[in-house]
């Protein structure tokens, strides 16, 4: 990308449309060798925009041909009671991965629900066993929007070796595997968050920017080197002129002055996450079956190592 070349939109419904269609015709195949691949989907609440999530996870996994539990809890469930049912999910060999939406009701310990997950089953890659082996460069089921994102950048750039890229935000969904995959992509990475100094400084040299930091339109044209490549990973539902829309952490219209490329909000990342978990899915079920000859034979899972 160079400063002259035209804008370029990032269109994450098209290239999440191309991963779902991969992940069709290795369904098929996964089929053909006798496995059906099955995702269970737990939701505690009724937290609208989690409900939306999970729908339309259940949605593009029957698309796929992906086998879909979807238990629905009351946002009053017990911990135990969660625990439990993760505990059944587990020793289920229909199930081939487990999600469990996030956030969860304030009383139930994430962590401790998250770690009871069985790590082959961890289709969002949120387990200590799946961060820890990330970061040390085995072979783990990966963080579905880093994943997408990832994806994304290398649609767009090609080869990411010797780039600068800047991570902004440091969570744990997002921020740090964004980091570790970029890292693995031989990028130069810097990750900034609230209690940075000079953020804005830091941010106008990279050649890549992802922001993952939930501040609506937080990084504006200021902050983005000429021909640098945005990817805005915020979801910030705000009110403005009197109605109620969808921004990301960059100010998008502002942004474009100055991008070579960028994702809009939404249509940009959202889609690829949902895209990866289904690629988490059929890579899951190929965790749980090493020795199926058949199975081995199927492209590579979307798990990443680190050099
Ligand atoms: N267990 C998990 N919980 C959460 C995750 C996750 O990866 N695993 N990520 C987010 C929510 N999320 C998936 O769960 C998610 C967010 C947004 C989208 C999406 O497609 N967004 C659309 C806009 C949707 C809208 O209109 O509200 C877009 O950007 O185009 C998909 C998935 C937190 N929880």
């Amino acid at each position: 990308m160079n400063a002259q070349a035209p804008i370029k939109l990032i269109d994450g419904k098209a290239a999440a449309a191309r991963v779902l269609a991969e992940v069709s015709a290795e369904v098929r195949q996964m089929k053909a060798a006798g496995l059906a691949p099955g995702l269970a989907v737990v939701l505690v609440g009724q937290d609208p925009a989690s409900q939306v999530y999970v729908r339309n996870k259940v949605l593009r996994a029957e698309e796929c041909g992906i086998r879909s539990l979807e238990h629905k809890l009351p946002a009053d469930t017990a911990e135990a009671e969660l625990l439990q049912l993760i505990h059944t999910l587990n020793g289920d060999d229909s199930v081939n991965g487990i999600l469990v939406q996030l956030p969860l009701p304030g009383h139930i310990d994430e962590s401790r629900v998250l770690q009871a997950v069985s790590p082959l089953k961890d289709v969002d890659g949120f387990h200590a066993e799946n961060v820890g082996g990330l970061s040390q460069g085995r072979e783990v089921l990966t963080p579905c929007t880093p994943a997408g994102c990832l994806r994304l950048l290398e649609d767009t750039c090609g080869d990411l070796a010797g780039k600068h890229a800047v991570v902004i935000g440091r969570s744990n969904i997002v921020g740090k595997p964004m980091a570790a995959l970029l890292l693995k992509a031989h990028c130069t990475v810097t990750v900034v968050h609230s209690k940075s100094a000079n953020l804005k400084d830091l941010c106008r040299q990279a050649d890549i920017v992802v922001a993952a930091v939930g501040r609506p339109r937080l990084v504006d044209a200021e902050w983005i080197k000429p021909g640098a490549v945005v990817i805005d990973v915020g979801i910030n539902r705000i009110e403005e002129d009197g109605r109620s829309k969808l921004v990301g952490d960059v100010d998008f219209d502002s942004a474009l002055a100055h991008a070579a490329a960028i994702t809009p909000v939404p249509g940009g990342v959202g889609p690829m996450t949902i895209a990866f978990l289904m690629k988490n899915t059929l890579a899951a079920a190929r965790l749980q079956h090493p020795a199926q000859p058949n199975l081995a034979k199927l492209p590579e899972a979307p798990c990443r190592s680190i050099s």
